[in-house]
Order: C-alpha cells, then structure tokens, then sequence
C-alpha cells in the first residue's frame, strides 16, 4: 500500500510556520516512498473562511515546493477538493448514521446545554452532554419540531468501549467512551462539524497517514467512532507537538503569529525555511542543505519529537546563511537583482554573487556591495578615523603596488607589506577601508577585480589625502 497524506487547513488566515511544517512533513512522508500528497481546503466555516486565504496557501506552498498529487488545481479522483462544495455527500453519510441509528437529532437549546453543564461542573464532573434527546421517539421529535427548533445531528457513542490506536509519534493511545458525550456531527444550520467531515474525506480520499498537530488527539477517538460506524476505513493518526513561539505559545493564526508570507517577502529562501523546519522536532544526520527530495529520503515518522518545538530565529538565520552559500548562483543573482539591478554590469553578474554572497542575509544588503563595486560608495562613519590615522606614505606605496600588480589583491597588499613594513590589521584595515569605505566585508581579493582598477585608484587617491602629513 503507497503511502498518502495529506494537508488539511482550514483557510482562516495566512499560515504560519507551524501550519508549514504540518504541510511539510506530510510531503515528505508521501515523497520518501514515492506516494501521494493531497491538499484539501476544509472551508466548511463559511464566516471565517476567504478564497484569498486558500489563493495565499496555495501560493506559499508553490513557492516552498510542496506541490500536490490531489487537491484544488490538479484535481483528482475524489474532487472537489474544497469542503464547502462536498456537502452533498456528508448529508448522505448523515443518513446512513441516523437509519443505523448511530446518530440522532437533539433539539436541547445552548442556553440547555450550558445550564447543564454548569450542574455537572459543580458536581465535579467533567461535564459531558447528559444524553436528553438520546431516546426521544417520534412524538418527541415532533413536538420540538412544532416550536420550530432546529435540530443538531448527534453521534451516539457506545456504552462502555474502549477506543485505542497506535498513534506513529506518540505510541499506544487508549479513551474510553464513556468519557466521551455523544458529539454533534452537523450543526443546527445543516453544516458539518469539523471532525466529522475531517474524518470522513480522510477515508474517501484513501489517506493512510494523518500528521497533524496534537491540538486533534482529542477529536481521534470520534473520528475512529465515526469511520468504524460507517464502515470506512481508518488512518494511520500522528500527532506531532505543536511549535510554540518566543513566548511559549503555540503558533496560531488567531494570534498573529508570522506568516509564511511574511518570511518570504522579508527575502527567506524557501530551501532556508524548508531545511529548517524539516530539523525542527526531526533529529537529522545530514548537517547540509538539502533539496526537499533529500530531506524525504532522510525523514522518518517515528523520529518526530513528542516535546513541543520552540521557534529559534537563529537557527532560521543559520539556514538562511546555508542557502545563501549554496545555492545555484542565478538564484542569488535573482533573489537580489531587484535590489542591485542596473548597478551591476550583466558580465560581472556571476562573479558579484560569488563575491558578496556570505556577507549577505536580505536582499537589501547587496545594495550597498553593489554601490562598492560599481559605485560611489560613502565612507563609513567609523571607517573615517582609521584613514586619518594613516601615513601619507603608505598610501603613496599602495598607490604604486596598485600600478605594479593591478587588480589582483594578494600581489598589492604583499607588496605594500614589504613598502610598508606593516602587517596583518594594521595593512589589512586601512586598505579595506579605502578600497570599500567599510571595516568589515566580503574577500577583498573577490571585490578588488569588481571595483576595478580605475576606481581602486581614485579610492586610494581620497585616502592619501585624509591621511595625516608625515614622512
Ligand atoms: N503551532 C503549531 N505547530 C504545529 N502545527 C500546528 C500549529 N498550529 C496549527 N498546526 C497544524 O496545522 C494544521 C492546519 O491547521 P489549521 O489550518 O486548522 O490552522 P491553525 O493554525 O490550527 O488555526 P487556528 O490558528 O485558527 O487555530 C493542523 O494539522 C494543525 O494541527
Ligand atoms: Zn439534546
């Protein structure tokens, strides 16, 4: 049997990092044994729920490479792919439940259920729906239908069973039914509840492995009741911890958490993100940056951490860095190009990218390695003091290790060394300085050739004249 997964959100706002790895993991569970990925939109909270969520979803999922074998744009045998437009056949599955009599109506008002749950509260009972619709006959029925109440459609859960599954990350899992009340299925307005139609589409889509977060492990045992009821065939289920954010909470949509988008507009690459997460909560041998396809060959369910994961923006940045030395070089040159372009010339294109790419983390500070290179770059505030503490006479020897060895950095500062007398920062300072305006930055070696001749001349020229007269 092919594995098949599958990502469900509910398209209530953008998705956060925690949603992701949700997406992710499931990819790679399906990827690693060359099964299925399915993307279903669970769009039945008609109040909460806008297509420009899904259109955003869909997008940051294209964008991170997660692409889908079933769902809304490829389609597939079991569309549609959206639940809003699936009701025809959760009604059906509602009338296979009330004629077996594994479900019935309740006509009990909230203002009854709350009543009733404050009486079992302050019994010290955990409260639980008291079963008052449980066997109301026809007569019954008909009564509250005559005061016009709508009724909720509830699942009548067995007496006294135990429900058990082998959960992939958190090992046996055992309830009994007796704690659990009969549940409502579809609501007093005809909608389905999420776990219901959740369960059901697991089934008819043939998913084998649930990843989802372990805010569900309570909703499992009904959803096991409702498929063992229907006869429909039950998942594997894997609850992973929840990621919880700089303050201990988990992410969440409700709270503000950041976005997927966000981190993509700010210049995330999505093998950063990918990479990442994939280590968040997933021990992995590999150190290396690695394609999604790699990653699914190296990832394994049962290693998922049962202890919730904490958003470290370190180690994001850490990969960030990763996939900023090794990505394909026109990858670099476009993530930065919008920042650069017109600055650096088309044939120095390569080079720049190799030259600047470890001193960068957004595409903003290639901008000022670019003015460096091919423009009239500033000096900075705490470079100006290191050239008027120079001699006149070094830069008069730089000058002349310039016209000997031209733009080939080793042979200009050896022998400017050798002028000079002077070694390590106190040669290597000045000259970055004057050449770049900065204290810090890429390989000088890499940047002399980029800057040019020309300019490294006129560049020395302004450091001879802030240096202090001596000699
Ligand atoms: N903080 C989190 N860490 C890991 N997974 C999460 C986190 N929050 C949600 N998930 C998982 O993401 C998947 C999609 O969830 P869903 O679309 O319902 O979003 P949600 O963030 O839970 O929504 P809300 O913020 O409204 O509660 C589910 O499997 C859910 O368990
Ligand atoms: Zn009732």
């Amino acid at each position: 049997m092919t594995t098949k997964t599958r990502f469900a959100p509910s398209p209530t706002g953008l998705i956060h990092l925690g949603n992701l790895r949700t997406a992710l993991f499931s990819w790679l569970a399906a990827h690693k044994l060359g099964g299925k990925f399915v993307l279903r939109i669970e769009d039945t909270d008609a109040e909460r729920s806008r297509l420009e969520y899904v259109t955003a979803l869909m997008a940051d999922l294209h964008w991170l490479g997660l692409d889908w074998q079933e769902g809304p744009e490829v389609e597939g045998p079991q569309a549609p792919y959206f639940q809003s437009r699936r009701d025809a056949i959760y009604q059906g599955f509602y009338a296979v439940l009330e004629a077996q009599g594994n479900a019935y109506p309740c006509y009990c008002t909230p203002e009854e259920l709350a009543l009733s749950r404050k009486l079992q509260l302050s019994q010290g009972r955990a409260p639980r729906y008291a079963g008052t619709c449980r066997h109301l006959d026809a007569n019954g029925r008909a009564a509250h239908e005559a005061v016009g109440r709508q009724p909720t459609l509830r699942f009548r859960v067995p007496d006294d069973e135990e429900i058990g599954f082998d959960d992939a990350v958190r090992g046996p899992q055992r309830f009994a039914s007796a704690d659990i009340g009969d549940f409502i299925i579809r609501r007093a307005d005809g909608s389905p509840a999420f776990f219901f139609c959740n369960a059901v589409d697991d089934a008819l889509m043939g998913i084998t492995l649930v990843l989802r977060g372990e805010d569900h492990l309570s909703n499992t045992p009904r959803q096991i009741l409702i498929l063992q009821a229907l006869n429909l065939p039950v998942p594997q289920y894997g609850h992973m911890a929840l990621i919880v954010g700089e303050d201990g909470q988990p992410l969440s949509k409700r709270n503000g958490s950041r976005t997927v988008e966000e981190l993509r507009a700010s210049g995330f690459f999505p093998e950063a993100l990918n990479n990442y997460l994939t280590r968040l909560g997933h021990p992995l041998e590999s150190e290396a940056l690695l394609g999604l396809e790699a990653l699914a060959a190296q990832f394994k369910v049962e290693r998922l951490s049962r202890s919730p994961a904490r958003f470290d923006a370190q180690q994001l940045a850490f990969w960030q860095h990763q996939a900023l030395l090794n990505l394909p070089w026109q990858r670099v040159w476009d993530w930065m190009a919008p920042e650069v372009d017109g600055l650096v010339p088309e044939s120095a294109r390569e080079a720049f990218v190799a030259a600047v790419r470890p001193n960068l983390s957004i595409p903003e500070d290639a901008a000022l390695w670019a003015a460096v290179c091919f423009g009239e770059p500033a000096i900075a505030p705490d470079a100006e003091g290191i050239l008027q503490s120079t001699s006149k006479g070094f830069w008069q020897f730089a000058l002349s290790g310039l016209a000997d060895s031209g733009t080939d950095f080793k042979a200009l500062a050896k022998s400017v060394s050798a002028l000079s007398g002077q070694k390590g920062k106190a040669l290597f300072l000045p000259l970055r300085v004057a050449l770049t305006g900065q204290t810090h930055g890429p390989e000088l070696a890499a940047l002399l050739p980029l800057i040019g001749g020309e300019r490294a001349a006129a560049r020395l020229h302004t450091a001879l004249e802030m240096a202090h007269a001596d000699l």
